[in-house]
């Protein structure tokens, strides 16, 4: 890029600035969580809380945070003089300021700024986990002046407000402390370490580079100080960029899913063993079995972890025609359920099935179209065919029904079982598995995936807004300008931080040379 001379850098500074001001909103602030607080609380207040969990317990953690901390280790854990060495656990009587009454015998550390997870002055008291104990600290905390206690996510709030963390780092650390599966708590400590984070970081610092040089050529082409292919490059760069926003969303929500659980529903006739199967893969009797059909008629829900995944399984009213009201909004509801599912898991009485019907196979495809309620070939991927009772039958008779629908197309795959022997269950476990995993991706390889429908929903903002460059790129390069700019602030909703100095410190760093 040919760049001004050096007398023009002032120019250039004072023009950009200018833009940013007057050409709608600059994408420059941090969000809004960090804005002023209109309780009064402010950050200049030094915060504690009890950081373990509550109830009784052998070890509780409390943390400070804040410019009074090291006032506080001070008078309660002994220390007229020195400080102990930052990030080292010392034994101490921890005693209450006031009446100098002992309170317990714990471990003292000392974060000093800016190494500390919220980047403040921080400590943290090791205490013994019982009631009486934590209360007592926690009151004698409050009696050192300029404390108050946390509010819910106030240590987050100032780890991101001093940069340690990003937002969707921020989003990873709640997902972890969330996270109730091995595959969740995968995921959210790849996002807790920021590679997400960095992704759209990369693609903030893309766009925020376009967009300053689409400013200088509006501000700077008539004076011919800006290379005429500028534009051509920064096409080149967006349509790049869109199109690695474009993969990026094309996930199936398979992070999304892993984040909030597979939502797996058990569907089919009447009869069919569907709470029975509820029941048999939850090894509780979460939904009532009985031999009367249209048992169930409400859905019945379950959270489970199927090899490390989480699942959302749900048991369904049996479907049929039923002249009673409320078994009709259960058949209702359950059809809702099966539309919104991720897996259906569609239950066939495998008994009823023989001796009614010569052709297995297809009395099964037509079957799965009623439960689907699909007029086309029913989707092979989202369902399973679970054919239960396998008991009743002969042994000749299974065999000769698993070989007649072993590999048929057009059916999704075939698990015979009983529930009442459990035969077949674990056979179906690994397949359910392998459905469940296929549905929420390997949370360690590949490219970071999104986890939250609020980047989606961020993200399409984005490429909508890097179209309206394209739009006008020819005709209104103002306009086109602000779809770049658009598209920096939707990502900067998600990473947090976009500053109109960032954009301007691109704009000297590309066109001032020797700089
Ligand atoms: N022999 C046999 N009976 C079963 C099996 N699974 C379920 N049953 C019986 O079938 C009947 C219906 O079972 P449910 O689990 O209530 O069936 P459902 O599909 O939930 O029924 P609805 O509530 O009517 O939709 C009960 O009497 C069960 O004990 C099985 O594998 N073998």
């Amino acid at each position: 890029m040919m760049l001004p001379l050096p007398s023009i850098y002032r120019g250039i500074w004072r023009a950009a600035v200018h833009s940013l001001r007057t050409r709608g909103t600059p994408p420059s602030r941090l969000l809004s969580t960090c804005d002023g607080d209109p309780t009064g609380l402010t950050d200049a207040d030094t915060i504690f809380a009890l950081s373990s969990g509550h109830g009784r317990c052998g070890v509780a953690v409390v943390r400070i945070s804040g410019p009074a901390s090291a006032a506080a280790l001070r008078c309660m854990a002994g220390l007229t003089h020195n400080l102990p060495p930052p990030r080292t656990a010392l034994l101490r009587s921890i005693t209450d300021p006031r009446s100098k009454e002992v309170l317990d015998r714990g471990l003292v550390l000392w974060f000093p700024a800016p190494h500390s997870f919220s980047g403040e002055d921080s400590v943290e008291f090791h205490i013994h986990g019982g009631p009486a104990v934590i209360t007592a600290v926690l009151q004698a905390l409050g009696s050192v002046p300029g404390m108050r206690p946390a509010e819910a996510g106030e240590f987050t709030r100032r780890a991101f407000q001093a940069g340690k963390l990003g937002l969707t780092e921020v989003e990873g650390l709640g997902d972890l402390i969330h996270a109730e599966t091995e595959a969740q708590r995968r995921q959210a400590l790849r996002q807790m370490s920021g590679e997400l984070g960095r992704l759209y970081q990369d693609w903030s610092h893309r766009l925020k580079r376009s967009l300053a040089h689409v400013e200088a050529f509006i501000d700077f082409s008539e004076d011919e100080l800006i290379e005429d292919g500028v534009l051509n490059q920064v096409d080149r760069s967006l349509c790049d960029l869109q199109a690695e926003m474009e993969r990026h969303l094309k996930d199936e929500r398979r992070g999304e899913r892993l984040r909030s659980g597979v939502q797996v529903v058990i569907a089919g006739a009447t009869n069919a063993g569907k709470s029975s199967l509820l029941n048999a893969l939850c090894q509780r009797p979460a939904a009532i079995v009985s031999p009367i059909a249209g048992t169930t008629r409400d859905v019945v829900e379950t959270a489970l972890d199927i090899g490390g995944f989480p699942v959302l399984l749900s048991d369904t009213a049996g479907l049929r025609d039923s002249p009673d009201l409320v078994e009709r909004e259960g058949v209702r509801r359950a059809r809702e359920r099966v539309e919104q599912a991720d897996l259906t898991l569609v239950v066939v009485d495998c008994a009823g099935l023989l001796s009614e019907h010569q052709q297995a196979a297809g009395f099964l495809q037509e079957h799965l179209r009623s439960v689907l309620a699909s007029e086309k070939q029913p989707g092979t991927d989202r369902c399973l065919l679970v054919l239960n009772k396998t008991d009743l039958l002969p042994e000749k008779q299974r065999q000769k029904l698993d070989l007649e629908l072993r590999g048929v197309s057009g059916l999704p795959p075939v698990c015979l079982i009983s529930c009442q022997t459990k035969e077949g269950l674990k056979d179906f476990l690994i397949v359910l598995h392998s459905k469940v995993k296929t549905l929420c991706g390997d949370p360690l390889s590949g490219a970071p995936t999104l986890t939250q429908a609020r980047h989606r929903a961020h993200l399409q903002q984005c490429v909508a807004a890097l179209y309206q460059y394209q739009r006008y790129r020819d005709t209104d390069l103002a306009l086109a300008a602000e779809g770049v700019r658009l598209a920096l602030t939707s990502l900067g909703r998600i990473t947090g931080r976009v500053g109109a100095e960032e954009i301007l410190d691109i704009i000297f760093k590309d066109f001032c040379i020797g700089k």
